[in-house]
């Protein structure tokens, strides 16, 4: 399945909202409607927006109606902008979009049309780019997978999180292709039901085998020997290998930890900021209260209640077994290793 298609100046999302009753292409052939189904995670997950931002700078330099290449440059600040203020945590959305500014800034000398498609060239890069990553990902992880692997994984850091075929779910994918016995235990997520919805709406299709659980099930599969490991994705790492993905990863890793299971991150060098010295410098998005009061649309909660619905947790560096990314499989000592990572000069946020 394909989250994003490119088809010649439109955007087609599968709009991730509907999932799994619904399979609906939203087409988005404005920059803001680009913003409005990131906003709305109509597309989502770390890798996806960036590659959706990417595509929605495109239209929205294409777009651009201006007198000079000044101004074609100052609306193509406030396309940025727009893009960017979508969501806070996942670092792919400002590392795809900055990567589009300065492609646009390292050839201002050309034409705004010679511009507008040197910048189309760069989002089916990025995108093309990211379905490798996930592809590396997966032979990575692989090595870490037993032939028969019991595997928790949390909301979805699979195909549709992605351009395609998933981090966390990549693993998956390249252990189950591999012939390896794999059963994986999927956890739900409330609020926004990733696990219930998508990853096991994914695992299903290509028929690997998966079991749904609640999230308040983890401690105890884990605690009965049910799992073998944990594989989860990610929406910013910080230099120190302090993770933020989705809420409710830093309880899996306690509970990993005090069960003695691996504990891995799956995610792609734009994935890693290396600005940050820590994960209490990762900004954490709130939700609106409505996620956590509804589900489809039905009160499960009495009207009035007050609510708190952070999209994300940051899980400690000390939790995590290893950091499997595009690159290889990271373990510690992070900041020392996570640098070496990046010292060749490679892609990422540094
Ligand atoms: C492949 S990274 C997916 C990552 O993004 C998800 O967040 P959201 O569904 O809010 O976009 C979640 O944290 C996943 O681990």
């Amino acid at each position: 399945m394909k989250p994003i298609v490119w088809d010649k100046g439109c955007l087609r999302l599968l709009d991730q909202t509907k999932l799994p009753l619904e399979e609906k292409i939203i087409e988005c052939r404005d920059y803001q409607s680009v913003a409005d189904a990131i906003r709305e995670m109509r597309v989502r997950g770390a890798p996806a927006i960036g590659a959706a931002a990417a595509y929605g700078m495109v239209i929205g330099a294409r777009g651009i109606d201006a007198g000079d290449k000044k101004q074609w440059f100052k609306e193509l600040e406030k396309v940025a902008e727009t893009l960017k203020n979508t969501r806070p945590t996942a670092v792919n959305l400002t590392w795809a979009v900055d990567r589009m500014l300065k492609k646009a800034e390292e050839n201002k000398h050309l034409g705004i049309r010679e511009l507008q498609d040197i910048l189309e060239n760069e989002a089916v890069k990025i995108a093309r780019e990211d379905v490798e990553s996930n592809y590396a990902i997966g032979r990575f992880g692989n090595t870490l997978v037993p032939e028969r692997a019991r595997i928790l994984t949390h909301c979805n850091a699979g195909a549709l999180a992605t351009v395609g075929y998933g981090t966390a779910l990549g693993i998956v994918r390249a252990a189950h292709a591999s012939g390896k016995d794999i059963h994986v235990f999927a956890g739900e997520t409330r609020p926004f039901l990733q696990g219930a919805r998508l990853t096991v709406w994914e695992l299903m299709k290509e028929g690997i085998e998966v079991t749904l659980i609640t999230d308040n099930m983890a401690g105890y599969v884990m605690a009965k020997g049910m799992v073998d490991l944990v594989i989860v994705g990610a929406d910013r790492i910080a230099s120190n290998g302090d993770v933020a993905n989705k809420i409710g990863t830093y309880s899996l890793a306690v509970l990993a930890k005090e069960n003695n299971i691996p504990f891995y991150v799956a995610a792609p060098l734009s994935t890693i900021d290396m600005s940050l010295s820590s994960g209490e410098e990762i900004p954490i998005e709130e939700r609106a209260p409505d996620e956590v009061l509804y589900i489809q649309g039905r009160a499960i909660a009495p009207e009035g209640v007050k609510v708190f619905n952070p999209a994300f947790d940051i899980t400690p560096n000390s939790l995590i077994t290893a950091i499997i990314t595009d690159k290889g499989v990271i373990k510690e000592p992070y900041d020392k290793n996570l640098k070496a990572l990046f010292s060749d000069g490679t892609r990422g946020n540094n």
